[in-house]
């Protein structure tokens, strides 16, 4: 099968529309003017939140993702506005059989096509449209490929988003989501049973599969990314069985991207329990941390939370104790939180830390374009 890239895009398109601009002012983009190709890397094991990630992240620029028009219904990209979403899963160069044959998983390099995926991440970020084959989860088989035109921000999504050195340094942003075994193995016996009909034993011996792979080959990206959302078991209840999370907030210091979030007081440490007169916390409440870490040899700061919001519109009042949110009025993360209520971990501090990884996304867009984008 032959994968083509086309000619360069017209960088404005007829949607484009800049609607204010004011002397030394950053001009307000609307919808899409295009200037560059912003590149974003979300790298993850799979069941572990990256399509919910997704959603939000999405969700602060407007538009609902869809997948290319007209085009193969069982697709994994997702186009808005201004964001396209790309699976990493559509690079793999052994299908499901392939796989078998060979006796790899589905997390080993050898069943990447990197060079591919380097090219067209590359022509994407140059303004140009690829040609990009569909890994069919369905079936699991490589489909034709789909039509993929440059976008204003590309979201690479998926297992090897920084594994190979080529693409890694394409990318503006990188996010990485790091589940603990426990956590992840609940959530995938929660979706793969009740929405794809697995038996606990094959999920439990696909999970035991792929870890000495995912040790050796997804895990260690973590050192490299920018922004990690962890998520451990509470340190609130002993012996909890996932029902309560601790989820922490993992910031390099020093990028030009963005700047990270705190909690009160920049670079101090501090425990808070907010639950009093503004904040309604049952049993078993809510913990706050935010302080100066390291991670891989590298200065972080580190916001945590462990526990669960009651109501879900009092976040506004832990929302105001943050600052360089990059939120653009107040309450911009409380607004997000209410909006997507429905997606898993809106009570708790998985929701919280995405939608603010979102908005560094937005913000790290805005510096590298120099342009304001209008809160959707
Ligand atoms: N924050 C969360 N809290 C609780 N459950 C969650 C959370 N995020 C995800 N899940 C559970 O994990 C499942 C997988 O989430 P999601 O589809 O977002 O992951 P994914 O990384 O995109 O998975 P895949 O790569 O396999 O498609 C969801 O169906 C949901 O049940
Ligand atoms: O890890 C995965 C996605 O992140 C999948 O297991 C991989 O893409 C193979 O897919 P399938 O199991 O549908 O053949």
């Amino acid at each position: 099968m032959a994968f083509t890239m086309r000619a360069p895009a017209p960088r404005a398109t007829a949607q484009s529309r800049v609607t204010a601009s004011r002397a030394g002012r950053r001009a307000l983009v609307v919808k899409a003017q295009k200037d560059k190709t912003v590149v974003i890397g979300l790298a993850a094991d799979s069941g572990c939140g990256k399509s919910t990630f997704m959603r939000r992240m999405t969700s602060i620029f407007g538009g609902v993702p869809k997948p290319p028009a007209g085009g193969n219904p069982d697709s994994n990209t997702l186009i808005s506005d201004m964001t396209t979403v790309i699976c990493l899963d559509d690079y793999h160069c052994l299908d499901r059989n392939g796989r078998k044959v060979k006796g790899v998983t589905a997390l080993a390099p050898e069943a990447q096509n990197f060079d591919l995926m380097y090219n067209q991440v590359k022509a994407l970020k140059e303004g140009k449209s690829v040609d990009k084959p569909i890994y069919n989860h369905v079936t699991g088989l490589i489909d034709a490929p789909e039509k993929i035109d440059s976008p204003n921000i590309l979201v690479i999504e998926g297992l090897h988003p920084f594994y190979d050195k080529r693409v890694s340094e394409l990318l503006d942003f990188k996010i990485y989501l790091d589940i603990s075994d426990d956590i992840k193995f609940a959530w995938k016996i929660q979706r793969d049973m009740a929405e794809r009909g697995h038996s606990l034993e094959s999920i439990k011996s696909s999970i035991e599969a792929r870890k000495p792979d995912f040790d050796a080959y997804i895990d260690p990206q973590k050192r490299d990314a920018d922004m990690i959302i962890q998520v451990l078991p509470t340190q609130l209840v002993p012996d909890d069985k996932g029902q309560y999370l601790r989820v922490r907030l993992i910031q390099k210091e020093g990028s030009k991207m963005f700047d990270p979030v705190y909690l009160f007081d920049e670079g101090s440490t501090i425990s808070w329990i907010p639950c009093g007169r503004k904040l309604t916390c049952s049993f078993p409440g809510i913990k706050m941390f935010y302080g100066p870490d390291t991670w891989y040899g590298q200065e972080v700061s580190v916001l945590e939370m462990d526990g669960q919001f009651d109501k879900l519109e009092e976040l506004i009042y832990v929302e105001s104790h943050l600052s360089n949110t990059s939120a653009k009025f107040y309450g911009e993360i409380t607004q997000q939180m209410l909006k997507n209520s429905g997606f898993p971990g809106s009570n708790n501090g998985t929701g919280l830390f995405q939608t603010i990884c979102g908005l560094k996304v937005r913000e790290v867009y805005e510096r590298i374009v120099k342009k304001d984008v209008v809160a959707a």
